[in-house]
């Protein structure tokens, strides 16, 4: 079994180290790339000489180390510069990263702190992700005061880095820090015992958590299409070629009230491609389901679940040749153009829907 991995990241002086030192504490296993970054250009390393090479001797000081405020003040100023950099350092990081994780223990909860995660497009890789956001007011204020960073330094930092937008589009979780330590630290603490400990512990064992019983309805909410998206570029990078197609189906695809789990299905090349699957989803934080409706067991050939306490999953995996997942997204479609106003507002109603398809001759 994968150990859990949890991205986090922030916009400059958020508070991510905060509480990547607060994670830390609870027992996670941390890796931090500013950490990491500063470590793959010591002195007498050949990431070091490479920086060298491109930028000059003007950014190594008398001591022979990285100069790190004469780069600093180059590669903030001009993105091309900022991207040569970054081409010659952040293999080095992935490469380093990837060896932490690989010693941590097995039942580990490795945390990547990664500042450009969103920008460097990795956050699929990880089960989840965790943001930590503040205002900008809020971040430069910061800088200026703990770091004694000049505003103009700041600003042009956060000017090369992702917008907020774009990293809350990533963030399965969001972790406000505009208000006091305190109430940073006890939002870490019940992220971690609530979600992060049992998640580990049901990946670890192959579970999923028990699901309330009944699940109810809940009102539409509007970032499910969101939050489905975000499980499908998982999917997509866990499995690769194995994707045909991956859409978000079932009762939270039709945009009304519905029981809150997530249904993703994945069209694979073959029968074989399907089965093969299963196994390749721990790294994505989803368990193999052994339960399932016994009528399409032999065509769905793949079932998988959430670990996660914090998120209610159903993957299925179909392969191509099955007649069944064209008429799930025909159902869907159907539903969601609600011709007779039939699908109403449940799990109930798509169920209905469900009957009613299958009777005029469809074969879910
Ligand atoms: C330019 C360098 C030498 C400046 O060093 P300095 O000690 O002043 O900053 P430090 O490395 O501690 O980074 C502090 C913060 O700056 C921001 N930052 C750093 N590099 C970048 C970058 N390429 N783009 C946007 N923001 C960045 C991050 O929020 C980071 O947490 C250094 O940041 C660097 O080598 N950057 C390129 C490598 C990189 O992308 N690192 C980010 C994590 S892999
Ligand atoms: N809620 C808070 N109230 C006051 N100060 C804070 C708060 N959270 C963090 N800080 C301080 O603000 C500064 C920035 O926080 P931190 O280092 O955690 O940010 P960061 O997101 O890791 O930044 P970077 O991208 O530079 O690594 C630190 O000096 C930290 O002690």
């Amino acid at each position: 079994m994968a150990v859990l991995t949890i991205g986090l990241t922030g916009g400059i002086g958020a508070g991510k180290s905060t509480v990547a030192r607060r994670l830390g504490a609870l027992g996670a296993v941390v890796i931090d790339a500013d950490v990491v970054a500063r470590d793959v250009v010591r002195a007498g390393g050949d990431g070091l000489a490479e920086v060298v090479a491109a930028f000059g001797s003007r950014v190594v000081g008398a001591d022979g180390e990285l100069d790190r405020v004469a780069l600093g003040a180059i590669v903030f100023a001009d993105a091309d510069r900022r991207a040569l950099l970054e081409r010659i350092i952040h293999p080095r990081v992935r490469e380093r990263a990837e060896r932490l994780e690989r010693s941590a223990p097995a039942d580990a909860i490795v945390v990547h702190d990664i500042p450009l995660l969103v920008e460097s497009g990795q956050a699929a890789a990880f089960p989840l992700v965790i943001v930590v956001a503040a205002t900008v007011e809020t971040r430069v204020a910061r800088l200026i005061r703990h770091r004694a960073m000049p505003a103009g330094q700041a600003r042009a930092r956060i000017d090369a880095q992702a917008s907020d937008a774009d990293r809350l589009a990533a963030a399965d979780v969001v972790l406000r820090n505009d208000g006091p330590v305190d109430a940073l630290d006890e939002s870490v603490d019940r992220l971690w015992n609530e979600r992060l400990l049992p998640f580990e512990a049901n990946l670890r064992r192959g579970q999923s958590p028990p699901r309330p019983e009944p699940l109810v309805v809940v009102p539409l909410d509007p970032s499910w299409p969101e939050q489905a998206a975000r499980l499908i570029a998982r999917l997509r990078r866990a499995l690769g070629a194995a994707v045909v197609r991956a859409d978000h189906v079932g009762p939270t695809a039709v945009g009304r009230p519905a029981v809150d789990v997530l249904d993703i299905q994945v069209v694979t090349p073959s029968v074989e491609t399907a089965r093969a699957g299963v196994a390749r989803c721990a790294g994505i934080g989803l368990v193999p389901d052994g339960a399932g409706a016994s009528a399409d067991r032999e065509q769905v050939l793949g079932r998988l679940r959430e670990a996660d306490p914090g998120r209610l999953v159903n993957v299925r995996l179909v392969p191509r040749q099955s007649p069944l997942w064209a008429d799930e997204l025909r159902l869907r479609d159907w539903l969601r153009a609600d011709p007779d106003g039939r699908g109403d507002a449940s799990a109930d109603g798509y169920a209905q829907a469900r009957a009613w398809a299958e009777r005029r001759g469809w074969s879910p």
